[in-house]
């Protein structure tokens, strides 16, 4: 999977939106490696949920090519904006909405692909609004207790938004407990498989992937 330019940034949007870093390469990767999987789905709608740069879903909006149809959404809205240039100049096509998660869709049972790599860095709970420091790109990183606030928000919608076949794709660390998020996906009715894992600089890190059992 080509990772996609991001040579049109400016100074002033790198200092706004979440820069790729290895979470975001590793997640690439293992798009990369489901690559196969992804194509055999032959997904209609893919969804990237805090889409940051855009690189990922750029990245797999070039891969799988135009038979599918891409969107991507993030709460901040100079990352929509930066997520939809880098789309336009890498010559793919993805609809972006400022959103908070899925809140403002009705895509019942319509995705094929989601992808969230959320914000998962254990931190104080107000801190998921936003701090005063860095504003929203606070949000980018901080994910409450245990890191987990802003995706178990997200977990209780999978089975309403994801197609019968569809695949979730999440980056978690330890600390956001991956054991406990498999059980609680287990009850709503997925069955979850580490794609990758790596420790980077005292971060333990894994791709999920999610699947209807
Ligand atoms: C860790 S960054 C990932 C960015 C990009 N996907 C990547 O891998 O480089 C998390 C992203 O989620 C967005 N985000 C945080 N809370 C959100 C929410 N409630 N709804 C939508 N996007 C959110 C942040 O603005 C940020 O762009």
């Amino acid at each position: 999977m080509d990772t996609p330019s991001l040579s049109h940034l400016s100074k002033i949007e790198y200092d706004h939106v979440y820069e790729p870093a290895e979470d975001t390469f590793l997640l690439i990767d293992a798009l990369e490696e489901d690559l196969a999987l992804l194509q055999n789905i032959k997904p209609t709608v893919c969804v990237e949920v805090g889409s940051g740069s855009g690189i990922v879903i750029t990245a797999v909006a070039k891969a799988l090519g135009r038979t599918s149809f891409y969107i991507a959404v993030d709460i901040n809205q100079v990352a929509c904006k930066v997520t939809q240039k880098t789309a336009q100049l890498n010559g793919t096509d993805v609809e972006v909405v400022a959103m908070d998660l899925m809140s403002g869709f009705h895509l019942d049972n319509k995705i094929d692909v989601l992808i969230f790599n959320p914000p998962y860095v254990v931190t104080p709970s107000e801190e998921i609004l936003g701090n005063k420091m860095y504003g929203d790109l606070t949000r980018a990183w901080a994910g409450g207790e245990r890191g987990r606030e802003v995706m178990d928000q997200l977990f209780p919608k999978i089975p309403d938004i994801l197609s019968r076949c569809g695949v979730f794709y999440l980056v978690v660390i330890s600390e956001n407990c991956p054991e406990d998020i498999k059980h609680l996906m287990n009850d709503l009715g997925f069955i979850m498989h580490v794609v990758k894992e790596r420790k980077v600089r005292g971060e333990y890190l894994l791709v999920l992937k999610f699947t209807r059992k």
